[in-house]
């Protein structure tokens, strides 16, 4: 299968080269950068540092339509609108990591999605979607005797928050405690905030350093308290995770699939 890469010499973009290099059944096919980039024509490998891997970076995904069978997108969410439909128009596959998608963005990628195969999570990580399991059977279990708060610390460059992760271990208490995370989320406290709510959701967001993504969900009652934690100390466990992802779709019909799908944790 030959994958192409767009925004290919971003955080994700450079390691995502690297997985594709390292993963059997896939081969680079193209890889994008952003149109006015003094990258263009550069070889992909050697701007990764894999070394010569003959693939010439575009400035744009039009001009490689021939050269790839499944796109590997984690851009941002207007760029990535326009991927889907245009994977949608030319019958490739399409791999989203892509995070801080609104809720309309969301319903156009799943109307993309009834014509194209996508896979589309805020977080490949085996780690996190085992994780994700975890949640449902903890909140469950404690019900709404225990407060919920979720704390996330991402990278000083990171543009979105809280992390797409964070929102969906919310929506995946909430979901698990019979709440609608849209009516009970409250987005970083400040000032006299009066008393916490039974049923509120907290979120707490760090933004400092170099730090790749850790997220921890705190569930705390009178007594005790239970905190899940899950740290990445590499984007390639991301990366490993959108492949294995590109792989799946082969041959799958259009729609609207997660990692979940992806792992077999469903
Ligand atoms: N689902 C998951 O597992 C993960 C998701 N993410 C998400 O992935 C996304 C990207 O993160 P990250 O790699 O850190 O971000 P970066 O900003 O490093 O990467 C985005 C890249 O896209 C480039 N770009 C901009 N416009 C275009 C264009 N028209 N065509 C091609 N490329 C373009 C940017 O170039 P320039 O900088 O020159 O504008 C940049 O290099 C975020 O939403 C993040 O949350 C991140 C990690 C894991
Ligand atoms: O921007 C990042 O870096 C990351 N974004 C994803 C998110 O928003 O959840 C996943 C990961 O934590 C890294």
């Amino acid at each position: 299968m030959r994958v192409a890469i767009i925004g290919a010499a971003g955080r994700m973009g450079k390691v995502l080269i690297e997985a594709v290099d390292g993963t059997g059944g896939l081969e680079l096919g193209a890889a994008i950068v952003e149109p006015a980039s003094s990258l263009i024509g550069a070889d992909a490998g050697e701007m990764t540092g894999i070394g010569k891997t003959g693939i010439k970076m575009s400035g744009s995904l039009a001009d490689v339509k021939d050269d790839f069978d499944v796109l590997v997108d984690f851009t941002f969410p207007d760029l990535t609108l326009e991927n889907a439909e245009f994977c949608k128009a030319n019958g490739k596959m399409i791999v989203i990591g892509t995070t801080g998608l609104t809720d309309a963005e969301k319903e156009q990628l799943a109307l993309a999605a009834e014509q194209a195969p996508v896979v589309f999570a805020p977080n490949m990580s085996v780690g996190v979607n085992v994780t994700l399991n975890l949640l449902r059977t903890a909140a469950a279990a404690l019900g709404d005797d225990y407060d919920v708060e979720i704390i996330e610390a991402h990278h000083r460059h990171k543009k979105d928050a809280p992390s797409g992760t964070a929102l969906r271990m919310g929506e995946v208490v909430a979901d698990a405690l019979g709440r609608d995370l849209n009516e009970c989320a409250v987005y970083g406290r400040e000032g006299f905030t009066g008393e916490r709510t039974r049923k509120e959701i907290g979120f707490e967001t760090i933004r400092a350093g170099d730090v790749v993504g850790d997220h921890t969900v705190m569930f705390a009652t009178e007594g005790e308290r239970i905190e899940i934690t899950h740290k990445a100390s590499s984007r390639m466990t991301f990366a490993k995770g959108a492949m294995r992802a590109a792989l799946w779709l082969d041959g799958k019909p259009a729609g609207l699939y997660d990692m979940q799908d992806v792992l077999g944790l469903k």
